[in-house]
C-alpha cells in the first residue's frame, strides 16, 4: 500500500490545530499544571527503562487530542504498516525503507521482491559475529601477524556519523580496540589521523554504500598509497574490508571479496548503523553488544507499531515538533543530552533529521505552502548550559528542547552525577516558571540599592519562562537503551515526513553541490577557466589559484 498523499492543510485537525494556535500564544504551562493535578500523569509515557515526560509543553489537553487526530487524518497507521512491511515508500528512488528488518527477530519474515531479507540479514550478522570475534581473539591478525590495537572508519554522512556517534557513547563498553573516523576529504584530517597509527596494527574499515563517494574514496586512496609505503599489496587483504553494495567497485579497489560487507538498498545511509556500517561499532563494544543495541532499537520498533498513539512515543515526539514548527513559528528544536557520551547524538540527528525532512514539494511533486523540516541542534548540558542558555532563557526566538538524561551514571559517582541531574532538572523548570518582575523585584529590594537602580535593573532580570521541554529520563546509558533513543528519533523523523506529505528517504538536494565541485575541481587544476560560473565564485576561484 503506498503512503497516501494528503496534504496536511486539507485536513480538519490541521484547521483546528490552526485556531487553537491562535489562542495558546498566550496560555500558561504553569496554569496547565494548576488547572490537572494529574497533568504529569496525563502527559507522560513509561517504555522499558524510559519515562519520556511532555507535560512541560504549551499542549493543554484539547490540543493533545487535536494533534492526536491529526496523525489519524493523515492515516499514520497505514503509513506504519506500509513502513514495516517492506512498501516501496521511497518512490523517487523506488525503493522500499527497511533499517526496521536490521533488527527484527530472525522469526519473522519480510520480503522485498519476493526474497525473505531477513535471511539475509541474518547471514550478514553472522559474517560480521565471526570477524569480529576473530578480530578480539587475535585470531585475524594483521598483514605483520601482529593483533590490531586501532580500528579507522573512512565513510562520510550515514557512513560515518551513525557509527561515530555510537562508538563514542558507548566508549564505556569499550573492548579494548581504539577506533578513529576520517570522514572529511582535508588532508589535515586524513594526516593527522595517520599521524598516531601504525599500520602493522591498524585494521581499515572503508564504508560507502555507494563506493562513489568523492570523500570517502579520495581518503581511502590517501590511506592505501599510505599503507603501501611499508608493505604490498597481498598485505591489504589482512588490514582493509569495506562495506557497500557495489562489490564491484570495492573489488576493483583491490578489497579480497571475502572482507566484503554487503549492505542493501532498502537501507538509507543516515538509517544504517544497524547493518555492516555499524562494525565499527562491533569492533568498539563486542558482538553481544552490539546485539543489545538492535535489541533496544528493535523494542522501540514494537512500541511504535503498535502502541496507541496516545502512548507512543515516536508519534508524540514528532506530533509536538509539529505543533511548534507549523502552528507556533519555531524554526528549530535543541537537543540536550545530560551526558559527555551523547556529544555527537546532534550532529548524528542533523543528518537523520535534515537530510530526510528538507524537502519542499510534497509527494505529488508540487510546492508545499506549509513549513516542513526543521533545524536541529544542541550540545550536552551542563556545558551548553554555559554556552546558548541564555537565549533559551531570554532570547526571542521559541525553542522547544529535548533533555535527555540518565538516572545513574556508568561509574557510579553519584556526588557528580546528582549535581549533573540537579541542573538538568533546575533548567527544565527555571526554563518553564521564569522569574516574575514581583519576584525580581522582591529579590533587588533585599540588596542595599536604590529604588531607582532596582527600578533600573529589573527588566533585564526577568525571565518570561513558559518555554517548552521533554525530560526524557532514562536508567542507564546501555547498548539497548541507546538503541531505542536512536530509533526513537528515526521514527519521530519518519512520523513528520508522512504527516507533511514528503518523502523522507531519498535525499536529491545534495547533488548540485557534488556536481559542481567535480566541474570545480577540473578548472581548479588547469589554468584556464570556463568562465561560466558567477562573478563572486569567479573571483575567489582565481583568488585561491593566484
Ligand atoms: O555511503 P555513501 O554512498 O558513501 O554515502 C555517504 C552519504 O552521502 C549521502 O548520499 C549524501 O550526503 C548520504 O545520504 C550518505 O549517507
Amino acid at each position: 500500500m503506498p503512503l497516501h498523499n494528503l496534504n496536511p492543510n486539507q485536513l480538519k485537525a490541521w484547521n483546528s490545530l490552526k485556531e487553537s494556535a491562535s489562542k495558546a500564544e498566550n496560555d500558561s504551562i504553569l496554569e496547565y499544571f494548576e488547572s490537572d493535578i494529574n497533568r504529569f500523569e496525563n502527559f507522560h509515557v513509561k517504555f522499558n527503562e524510559f519515562v519520556f515526560d511532555y507535560s512541560k509543553h504549551l499542549i493543554s489537553p484539547n490540543i493533545k487530542s487535536e494533534l492526536l487526530q491529526l496523525a489519524e487524518e493523515a492515516k499514520l497507521k497505514d503509513a506504519i504498516e506500509a513502513y514495516f512491511t517492506g512498501d516501496k515508500i521511497n518512490q523517487t528512488e523506488n525503493r522500499a525503507v527497511l533499517h526496521t528488518a536490521l533488527r527484527q527477530s530472525k522469526t519473522t519474515s519480510i520480503e522485498v521482491d519476493g526474497e525473505n531479507i531477513v535471511l539475509k540479514v541474518e547471514a550478514v550478522l553472522q559474517q560480521m559475529q565471526s570477524f569480529v570475534d576473530k578480530v578480539h581473539s587475535g585470531e585475524w591478525k594483521s598483514y605483520a601477524g601482529k593483533t590490531f590495537t586501532d580500528v579507522v572508519n573512512i565513510g562520510i554522512g550515514g557512513s560515518d556519523l551513525g557509527p561515530n556517534m555510537v562508538t563514542e557513547a558507548l566508549q564505556y563498553y569499550n573492548k579494548g580496540l581504539k577506533t578513529h573516523f576520517i570522514s572529511n576529504v582535508e588532508g589535515d584530517h586524513v594526516h593527522q589521523t595517520l599521524k598516531k597509527l601504525n599500520p602493522e596494527t591498524t585494521l581499515f574499515l572503508i564504508v560507502s554504500k555507494s563506493f562513489t563517494t568523492q570523500e570517502t574514496l579520495t581518503n581511502a586512496n590517501t590511506v592505501r598509497e599510505w599503507f603501501l609505503n611499508d608493505t604490498n599489496k597481498e598485505s591489504i587483504k589482512d588490514n582493509f574490508v569495506a562495506v557497500s553494495t557495489n562489490l564491484e567497485a570495492v573489488k576493483n579497489f583491490g578489497i579480497a571479496s571475502d572482507n566484503i560487507y554487503p549492505m542493501y538498498d532498502w537501507v538509507g545511509g543516515r538509517y544504517s548503523l544497524w547493518s555492516s556500517v555499524g562494525l565499527s561499532i562491533a569492533l568498539s563494544i563486542g558482538f553481544e553488544n552490539f546485539k543489545a543495541l538492535l535489541k533496544g532499537a528493535e523494542e522501540m520498533d514494537q512500541h511504535f507499531r503498535n502502541a496507541d498513539f496516545s502512548e507512543n512515543i515516536p508519534v508524540i515526539s514528532a506530533l509536538i515538533s509539529i505543533w511548534y514548527n507549523n502552528f507556533l513559528d519555531a524554526e528549530s528544536e535543541a537537543i540536550i543530552p545530560y551526558t559527555q557520551y551523547l556529544q555527537k547524538l546532534a550532529p548524528y540527528l542533523q543528518q537523520a533529521s535534515m537530510e530526510s525532512n528538507g524537502k519542499s514539494v510534497d509527494r505529488d511533486g508540487k510546492k508545499v505552502n506549509y513549513q516542513t523540516g526543521n533545524l536541529v541542534w544542541g550540545e550536552p548540558g551542563t556545558n551548553s548550559q554555559h554556552a546558548f542558555f541564555q537565549l533559551l532563557h531570554q532570547g526571542t526566538k521559541l525553542i522547544p528542547a529535548d533533555f535527555i538524561g540518565f538516572k545513574n551514571s556508568l561509574f557510579g559517582d553519584k556526588k557528580h552525577h546528582d549535581i549533573l541531574m540537579a541542573n538538568f532538572l533546575a533548567q527544565t523548570e527555571a526554563l518553564l516558571k521564569g522569574k516574575t518582575a514581583e519576584e525580581v523585584r522582591k529579590e533587588l529590594e533585599s540588596k542595599n540599592i536604590s529604588a531607582e537602580e532596582v527600578e533600573r535593573l529589573l527588566p533585564f532580570k526577568v525571565f518570561e519562562g513558559n518555554r517548552p521541554t521533554t525530560s526524557i529520563l532514562i536508567d542507564k546509558l546501555t547498548p539497548r537503551n541507546l538503541g531505542s533513543l536512536i530509533a526513537m528519533y528515526e521514527h519521530k523523523i519518519f512520523v513528520q515526513g508522512v504527516i507533511w506529505n514528503i518523502f523522507s528517504f531519498d535525499q536529491w538536494g545534495v547533488e548540485l553541490g557534488k556536481q559542481l565541485a567535480n566541474s570545480i575541481l577540473n578548472e581548479l587544476k588547469s589554468k584556464t577557466s570556463t568562465g561560466t560560473h558567477d562573478q563572486s565564485t569567479e573571483a575567489l576561484m582565481k583568488l585561491y589559484k593566484s
